[in-house]
This record gives C-alpha cells, structure tokens and sequence, in this order.
C-alpha cells in the first residue's frame, strides 16, 4: 500500500495536493476542538474521500482547505503553499483555484444557471463574452447546454447540483471540494453526480476531495480515504485495501449504516444531520418543524439521525440551528428544574 499518511515529512512532499501536520481547530465559545492533532495527506491527483459521522469536523476541515477559517495550531499546506501565510492577493489566487461544491447548491435564486457559472468569472474581472462562452461550454460539460437560461427554482436537484459544479469549475480549478454534494439527492440524481465528478477529476486530473457520512460514496468514487471521528483521524489509506479489511470500529460502523429505506410521500425529504440530543425538548421542537426520526444513533458529539423533513425545508440548517439553541438553554444537571 502506498504511504497515505506522512506525518514527518517536511517540506511538504510534491505528490501531496494537500498535507495536515497536527492541526488543531477550536471555534470560538466551544470547549472541546472540532479538529484535534489532525495529520493528514492527500495524494495529488487523487479522488480522497474524507468520511465520518455527523459532528466528526469533516465540514471544519473543508473551511480549513477553503481558506475560510485558520488552523489555531499546527500546520496545513495546500499545494505546497500554506494559506495563512500568504499574502492577501496570492491568497486569493489559491481561492480561486480551488472549486467548492456545496450539500444544498448555493445558487443565486435571481440569477440564471448561465449567470451562476459566469459570476466567479466576473468577480476575477474576465469580459462578457469570454465569461460567457466559458459558461456554456461548462454547462454542456455538465450535461445542461439546453437549460442555460433557467432559473434554479426551474431546476431539479441534480440540475441545481450540475449548475453548481459547472460554477465550481468557472476558475479552472486543481482542487475540487465536494463537501456533501449528494446528500440532498435522490438515489439517482446522486448516482447521476457521483458519476459525473469522478469524470471530471479523470478528464481534468485535478484532486477531488469528496467529504460525505455514506460509505456508498466512498465506494463509489473515491481511490483514497481518510476516517475521521470527534476531530481526529482514526484510519486512512487506499480505499480497496480500507474496505476490505477496516480497523477501526468507527470505520466498521460507517460499512454497516445505510440510508433507510424509507417510503417518502410527495413533498417530504430525506435529511442525515446531527441532532444535539433526544432530549423532549428537542423531539418536540423538531414534531413543530413538520420533521420526524426514522434513524438515530447516539455518539459522544450528539445523535447521527435521519430525518423526513417537509421538502420545502430543503435546507435544514434553521432547523438545526433553533435545536442547538434548544439544547443550550437548558439547565446544566443538578442546577434546577
Ligand atoms: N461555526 C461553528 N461554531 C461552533 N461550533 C462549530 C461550528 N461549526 C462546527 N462546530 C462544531 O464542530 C464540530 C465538528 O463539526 P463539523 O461541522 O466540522 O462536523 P461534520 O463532520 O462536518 O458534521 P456533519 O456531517 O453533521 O456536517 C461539531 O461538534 C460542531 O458542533
């Protein structure tokens, strides 16, 4: 098996697109870190899938590499270079090239799927016409040439989802971030995705950095794979050699969670998110939301749950956010009722 891991080498190795050396993240107002001693390499060119359960920091590692948050301790590189060290403009130029492909789309509602791919061009200051054609050549790339003009209330999810890809390769990019991009999907559009990035980082030979709680995904794309668990790396290597022999009983627990089977009746949803507890307060708030339970399974960062949620509520993250503050409002034990 080749190494995965490199925990003492230095400088970074050349054939590493991105290497974590002991990396810790603390946010503000939190006790305990959502990334702890994190060290971590990811092989250029490959299709590495970062996976763990709700609340693992698989998301707070995507912020790191993205730039929009800064380790408090350890170092992080990021194509040989490290962020936080650069200046603001050769900072930018980094951003630039690396593509984001987020869970719930991110398109700008009053912009066409046409003006969502052109809109990092603009922000970079390329002319209309170059943005545009680069625009339509991507959409057609990404199986949309017919749909340019639509708006994305006019798109469906796996639409929605190739118009946020296409965008995510505006800037050329040679590290693809896809940070849960078909959890929001149906079983078949989320195939239909999966397929589709995996062409992208064959065609392009960019790294993809796919970051999902569902071993399929794993299975399904990825050459690599790293195992993450309360902020820290459990396991990692080549996904075949992982698979089929997984050490950890994190990872064991990952092979063995499917999605339910869940009959969903029109207009309901299918959601994984964590949930602070299943504490009354929290089951009530969440029966008022319109979403209830089908899976719940308690860890120490919280409950990794699956939800059926009113579809119109695509986004779950108020839903969530209410919940923490649910949780945080109630008395620490033994301070009163
Ligand atoms: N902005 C924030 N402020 C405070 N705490 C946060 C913030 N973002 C994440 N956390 C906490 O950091 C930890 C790791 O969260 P993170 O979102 O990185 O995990 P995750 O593996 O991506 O989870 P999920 O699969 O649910 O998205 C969790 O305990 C979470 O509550």
């Amino acid at each position: 098996m080749t190494q995965f891991i490199s925990p003492h080498a230095t400088p970074p190795a050349a054939d590493l697109a991105l290497e974590l050396r002991h990396v810790r993240k603390t946010y503000p107002g939190q006790a305990v870190p959502a990334l702890r001693d994190l060290t971590l390499g990811v092989p250029r060119g490959s299709r590495t899938g970062i996976i763990g359960r709700s609340g693992a920091g698989k998301s707070s590692l995507v912020r790191l590499i993205s730039g929009l948050e800064t380790p408090d301790a350890g170092e992080l590189w990021v194509q040989g270079e490290p962020p936080h060290r650069l200046s603001q403009a050769e900072r930018r130029a980094r951003q630039a090239r690396t593509g984001l492909v987020f869970q719930h789309f991110n398109l700008l509602a009053q912009r066409t799927a046409l003006g969502n791919v052109t809109l990092p061009l603009e922000l970079l200051g390329v002319p209309r016409a170059q943005r545009d054609a680069r625009a339509r050549e991507l959409l057609a790339q990404v199986g949309l040439a017919d749909l340019t003009g639509r708006y994305p209330a006019q798109l469906s999810g796996g639409q929605k989802q190739r118009v946020g890809i296409a965008r995510a390769l505006a800037t050329d990019p040679d590290l693809l971030l896809a940070d849960e991009a078909t959890s929001a999907l149906d079983p078949e559009s989320s195939a239909g995705i999966l397929e589709l990035l995996t062409q992208i980082q064959r065609e392009r030979d960019l790294t993809l950095v796919i970051v999902t709680h569902q071993m399929e995904v794993v299975r399904a794309v990825t050459t690599h794979v790293a195992v993450l668990d309360a902020g820290q790396l459990v396991e990692s290597g080549e996904t075949r050699a992982l698979l089929s022999a997984p050490r950890h009983p994190v990872t064991r627990a990952l092979l063995d969670a499917h999605r339910p089977e869940v009959a969903l009746h029109a207009g309901e949803a299918l959601q994984h998110v964590n949930l602070p507890d299943l504490n009354p307060r929290t089951l009530s708030a969440l029966a008022g939301s319109g979403a209830r339970i089908v899976q719940a399974q308690a860890h120490p960062q919280g409950v990794d749950a699956w939800l059926v949620t009113p579809e119109e509520r695509g986004d779950v993250s108020a839903l969530l956010e209410r919940l923490a503050q649910v949780a945080a409002q109630r008395p620490a034990p033994g301070v009163g009722a």
